[in-house]
């Protein structure tokens, strides 16, 4: 049973001036998560992402569909069943939304103040969490005295006090430099693979999907469009917008504006060749153009990597009579996908 399933859920808000139709902000969504995912949510913005969070985590009502967690439908629930879920969720933001008045020590307890925990139990949890987030000698420090980093992993050991199930992570990385972005990166995957705990991981970042997320869900205009293993989804989506929306993120597709640069740049035909891990296809593109006596040169490219696995990208300029690159991209298109710029 999946840990969290969605079942034709929609979320749609009265329109602004209240007299037009209302803005369906999640469309019809059927999502099942299994227990110890790590589901990545992307899409363009204001494709629902985060409202589709905000309906796992009850904070606000569907106004249609099933919501199970843990096999317990939330939806129609009453307010003090709903924060017995809650406490089984944890959330961090982009923001990190500390209490800049309290201190670490503070904002990790407030939780189990909230859920009634004792004043021992609490000590003994928060020095645990802290230890674990590496922040033990921060404890008395407030939230302005620490870098963005530090705030968040504040935000993680706070999200984890009541030892959730799931956690939902909204942007959690988008304000941090690469290096710190890495860092708590780290500290996710430990979150995961050491406690067990779930996560559904909004991002735009790449590299957050790579290095955290088992699995990827893209949504468009409040529907998930696409559902599947992030090697699969990113190495060859199907369905046009995710194709669109993955162009933008993964490395070694040129854009509109690139392939126009390269157009000017370079004489011949201007073809991408896209490659997955485990065949020998890529090496064959350059022996089959060669043997077809074409003359070619790299222009643009780029290797992306999913957990140990490779697809990439590779766009040359072929230079040769038409109908001899046509037959040469005819007998690659075989082995490889070929698209060739317009
Ligand atoms: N409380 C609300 N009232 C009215 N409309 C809302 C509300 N919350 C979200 N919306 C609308 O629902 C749509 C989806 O918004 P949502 O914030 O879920 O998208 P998103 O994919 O998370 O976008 P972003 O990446 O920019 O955060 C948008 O059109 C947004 O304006």
């Amino acid at each position: 049973m999946a840990l969290v399933s969605l079942a034709n859920v929609t979320k749609s808000y009265p329109s602004p001036d209240r007299k037009g139709p209302p803005l369906v902000a999640v469309d019809d969504v059927s999502l099942d998560i299994e227990a110890g995912e790590v589901t990545g949510i992307i899409g363009y913005s204001g494709a629902g992402k985060s409202t589709l969070v905000r309906l796992v985590n009850a904070l606000e009502p569907a106004t249609s569909g099933s919501i199970r967690i843990d096999g317990r439908e939330i939806t129609g629930l009453a307010e003090r069943e709903l924060r017995d879920i809650r406490l089984g969720i944890g959330m961090i933001f982009q923001q990190f939304n500390l209490f800049d008045a309290k201190t670490v020590r503070a904002n990790v307890a407030y939780p189990l103040k909230v859920a009634g925990w004792s004043k021992a139990a609490i000590a003994e949890r928060v020095d645990e969490l802290l230890d674990f987030v590496g922040l033990a000698d921060k404890a008395r420090s407030h939230p302005d005295q620490l870098s963005g980093g530090q705030k968040q992993r504040v935000g993680i050991a706070r999200a984890l006090a009541t030892r959730p199930a799931i956690l939902l992570a909204d942007e959690a990385t988008s304000a941090l430099d690469p290096e710190t972005t890495h860092e708590v990166l780290t500290l996710l995957k430990r979150v995961n693979e050491e406690h067990g705990v779930t996560m559904i991981v909004i991002t735009h970042e790449m590299d957050v999907i790579q290095s955290i997320a088992t699995r990827v869900a893209v949504m468009d205009g409040g529907r998930v469009i696409e559902h599947g293993p992030v090697f699969d989804v990113f190495s060859d989506p199907r369905h046009p917008s995710s194709q669109k929306f993955v162009g933008t993120v993964v490395k070694g597709i040129p854009s509109a504006a690139e392939l126009a640069v390269l157009r000017e740049r370079h004489e011949g035909r201007i073809v991408t060749f896209s490659f997955r891990d485990g065949d020998a296809s890529q090496a064959r593109v350059f022996v089959e153009l060669a043997e077809a006596g074409l003359e070619f040169e790299l222009v643009y490219g780029g290797i992306n990597d999913v957990r140990g696995r490779a697809f990439g990208h590779l766009t040359l300029a072929i230079r040769g009579a038409d109908a001899a690159v046509d037959a040469a991209l005819a007998t690659i298109g075989t082995h490889a996908t070929v698209t060739e710029a317009s």
